[in-house]
């Protein structure tokens, strides 16, 4: 049978999503909900007519619903199902000043993704990204390789583009990793790091290392600053429809995401941004890298931070 992948929420994240794993041409099926009445409906007919100019068939369902869960019929056998749904930061907004509001709208949200397609695989990359992604596992109840958060590859594309503009090199001779939480306790891993397969500390100073990660770390910031109302949504997006995308094609493939940790790393019990391979089952596996002392000791240290705001989830 074809696959099926839902995104919830038709704001900038949730449609440029949808049309991102429409434009793959793999889905048979791509959902896209909202609250907002005509809204999914709409930009769904628009990414339709978008098919004979862009060649791909895969076909694009929009669909109102209600937060009681009504319309949520057309998400029934989805593979995957991406959560956009939730308000954006503005300027001066840190991601966690979302917390009570978006907390709300993701349980509702998750709650009726378990009703109504308990074998998906849920990606959510609502804000704040790592309280959020434990709150839908708490709130689905979904085994927890069944739910991760996308913010990792978000990062990582950002300290390769930032590496790639200041060496003037391809993007693709670029490697770069970052761990941790999606916020102040981001770990830049430049041990992992690479131009052209030399390490990045061969063909930049660590002052200007420096500099790009603290730039990575408040990439959002940099762009909500820009746009003054609403966020990024491009580098995001394409980060989501690649993980949903490995879903759905049981790849297999390692990327950083948003994953339950338990051990590795010598970190139990919490969703952090670790390397792990994804394919049907969400998380097939963490998997550990080598880092230095001071690296891994930048991960614990994140694994505390967000710890303590996870817990506080389960009551919200
Ligand atoms: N993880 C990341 O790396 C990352 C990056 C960028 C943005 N984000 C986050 O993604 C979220 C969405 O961002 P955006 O730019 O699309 O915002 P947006 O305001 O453009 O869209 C949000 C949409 O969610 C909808 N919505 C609200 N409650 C809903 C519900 N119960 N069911 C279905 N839909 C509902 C709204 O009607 C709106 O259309 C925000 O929380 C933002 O902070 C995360």
């Amino acid at each position: 049978m074809g696959k099926k992948v839902t995104v919830v929420g038709a704001g900038f994240y949730g449609a440029t999503t949808a049309q991102r794993l429409a434009e793959y041409d793999v889905f048979d099926t791509v959902v896209l909900t909202d609250i907002i009445d005509g809204k999914p409906e709409g930009l769904a007919l628009d990414i339709n007519q978008s098919r004979a100019i862009e060649g791909f068939e895969t076909k694009v369902i929009g669909k109102t619903t209600g937060t009681d869960g009504s319309g949520y019929e057309v998400i029934e056998n989805s593979d995957v199902v991406v959560i956009t749904a939730g308000l954006p930061r503005k300027p001066g907004m840190s991601r966690m000043d979302l917390l009570e509001v978006n907390a709300k709208i993701v349980r509702g949200v998750a709650e009726n993704v378990a009703k109504f397609a308990p074998g998906a695989v849920i990606i959510t990359v609502s804000n704040p990204l790592d309280e959020m992604t434990a709150l839908t596992q708490i709130a689905s109840q979904f085994p927890k390789n069944r739910v991760m958060g996308q913010a990792g590859m978000l990062d990582t594309a950002r300290f390769t583009n930032f590496v790639a503009e200041e060496l003037n090199v391809p993007v693709g001779s670029v490697t770069t990793l970052t761990l941790g939480s999606h916020g102040d306790t981001m770990v830049p891993v430049p041990s992992k790091c690479t131009v052209d397969g030399k390490p990045l500390s061969e063909v930049l100073p660590a002052d200007k290392i420096e500099e790009l990660v603290v730039r990575t770390r408040n990439g959002g910031a940099e762009v909500v600053a820009l746009l003054k109302t609403g966020s990024a949504y491009y580098a995001p997006s394409a980060a989501a429809a690649k993980m949903a995308k490995a879903v759905a094609e049981d790849s297999g493939a390692t990327m950083p995401v948003c994953a339950w940790v338990d051990g590795e790393y010598g970190i139990s019990g919490v969703y952090l941004g670790v390397e792990a391979e994804i394919g049907a089952e969400g998380i097939k596996k963490v998997v550990e890298t080598p880092l230095t002392d001071a690296e891994l000791a930048g991960l614990k240290e994140a694994a505390e931070a967000v710890r303590a705001k996870q817990a506080d989830v389960a009551s919200m």
